[in-house]
């Protein structure tokens, strides 16, 4: 699939799944008793991360979805944030963990905190697949990480360069040809 394009794999399907269990397994241990603990996926690039993760999770948990756009070129973000689709209920009260495929500015997400703080959540936390230590931007308090990554583009397992390769069930490192001819 998508032969050539890949320059290298990153992280392997079998690391991924491993590492999706053992921070299912941190989060159990933290939230013995939140009744139903309800995740916040971040579309699109946290949907396969959120599917694998909620089924990972022994106890019960609500699924709930919310899609922003930064406004930014197609492989950096701008902080600039837009909602395209809102929670569709109420979190006051709720125990909530916010569940990101990527950090990489950190900006997207500190907007994203600043906007979910404000509807009173019981607990507001944040589980993120990867991480860009070297690109951060501003430091957003982040409890579960999965991998610390190099300031490369990545894609697949949900994330995507022009909508493409969120179907790759491994994380690669773009080939930086594939930017550059514009495919
Ligand atoms: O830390 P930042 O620099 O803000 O970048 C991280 C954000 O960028 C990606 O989303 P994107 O806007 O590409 O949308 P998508 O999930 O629909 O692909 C990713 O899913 C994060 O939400
Ligand atoms: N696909 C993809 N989206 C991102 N959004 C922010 N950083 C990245 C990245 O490295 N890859």
């Amino acid at each position: 699939m998508y032969d050539g394009d890949i320059a290298s794999v990153l992280i392997s399907e079998q690391q991924i799944k491993d590492k999706v269990t053992e921070l299912a397994k941190q989060v159990e241990e933290d939230y013995p008793n939140s009744g139903d603990l309800l995740l916040v996926g971040v579309l699109k690039g946290a949907v396969m991360f959120m599917t694998d993760f909620a089924r990972a999770l022994p106890q019960p948990a609500q699924l709930e979805f919310m899609a922003v756009s930064s406004y930014g070129s197609s492989t950096s973000s701008s902080g600039v944030v837009r909602i395209l689709k809102d929670l569709d209920r109420d979190i006051a009260g709720k125990h909530v963990l916010i569940l990101e495929d990527i950090i990489d500015s950190g900006l997207t997400l500190s907007w994203l905190l600043k906007n979910l703080q404000a509807r009173n959540p019981a607990s507001l936390e944040v589980c993120t697949l990867l991480r860009k230590p070297d690109a951060v931007q501003v430091d957003v308090p982040v409890r579960y990480v999965g991998f610390d990554i190099p300031n490369e583009f990545v894609v697949g397992y949900g994330l995507d360069y022009a909508e493409r390769y969120r179907d790759l069930p491994y994380i690669g490192s773009l080939d930086p040809k594939v930017y550059t001819s514009g495919a």
